[in-house]
């Protein structure tokens, strides 16, 4: 059996994260990737330098080119741009029931460069969210979606409530970026229990592209069929042996190590 995956995002020329994170994190794990570009980004481990955003039509010719011919088993969603962008997004995944859609609502890059523009919060809200299986915000992201403050655990708990009620079947939110100097949390919400996922928190700047890898294994594990649990945990073992064995690429945020899970000899079946 060949399983498919599909990632809608972004370029990022630095190799770290975006499209390139994903296609890297789906061949690693076995599955074939295919990729639907939305904008190309100057990027390097110092920053985004520059950001091109592809035209509506571009993006829908690319749709389509996948629609007519390459049925993806999982579909992920990472920095969309724009609402236009959005909307033609949203538009795709109805008509071909893209129904396993894993949704990392990227915002803001490292350096603090903007991926989605002000006004496309609306449309990840009322357009992507209902259709999305999972959504993976990490912290600020989460904080941007629900209008609230995120401090506590209790705090991500009712945050997570929050966006399970504006649609999304289930809801992750990674805890990179929380004040726990110690541990990384990462909290699974679906609907009626919440599954905790923990790992030490590593004392690291190559941490570039995490958030992509992370979505991008659980994309590539829910086309395997995996339930979502088995999934979630695939990712925390996945991303950490990556962390762990970061490249020391760049003289900024470097990127995590794609292929560290496969040398540490973690088995993917
Ligand atoms: N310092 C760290 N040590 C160990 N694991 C980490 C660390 N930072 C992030 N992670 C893990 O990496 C994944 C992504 O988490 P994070 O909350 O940082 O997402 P993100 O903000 O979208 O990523 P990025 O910071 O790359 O934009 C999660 O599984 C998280 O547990
Ligand atoms: C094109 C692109 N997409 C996404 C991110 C954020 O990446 P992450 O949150 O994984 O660091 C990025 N820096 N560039």
């Amino acid at each position: 059996m060949i399983y498919k995956s599909l990632t809608i995002a972004g370029s990022d020329s630095g190799g770290g994260a975006g499209i390139q994170a994903d296609l890297k994190t789906f061949q690693e794990l076995e599955v074939y990737g295919m990729s639907v570009i939305t904008a190309v980004t100057a990027q390097n481990t110092l920053g985004v330098q520059a950001v091109y955003p592809m035209t509506v039509e571009a993006v829908e010719e690319q749709l389509h080119s996948i629609a007519a011919d390459l049925q993806p088993d999982s579909v992920k969603t990472g920095m969309l741009y724009s609402a236009e962008i959005i909307e033609k997004v949203a538009e795709f995944v109805e008509k071909n029931a893209w129904i396993k859609l894993i949704v990392d609502p990227v915002m803001i890059a490292k350096g603090g460069a903007s991926l989605l523009q002000d006004d496309a919060i609306h449309a990840v809200k009322t357009k992507l969210m209902p259709l999305a299986y999972v959504i993976t915000p990490n912290i600020p992201e989460a904080e941007v979606l629900t209008d609230m403050k995120i401090e506590t655990t209790d705090d991500r708990m009712l945050a997570a409530k929050k966006l399970y009620a504006m649609g999304a079947a289930n809801v992750v939110i990674k805890g990179g970026h929380s004040n726990d100097q110690d541990v990384v949390l990462d909290l699974l919400y679906d609907g009626e229990q919440f599954f905790e996922y923990k790992s030490p928190r590593k004392r690291t700047n190559n941490t570039h592209g995490t958030g992509c890898t992370f979505a991008a294994v659980l994309t590539a594990e829910i086309a395997k069929g995996r339930t979502l649990d088995d999934a979630v945990r695939m990712a925390k073992k996945f991303i950490t042996a990556a962390i762990d064995e970061h490249l020391e690429i760049g003289s900024g945020h470097g990127p995590t190590n794609h292929w560290a899970f496969r040398m540490a000899g973690l088995s993917i079946r």
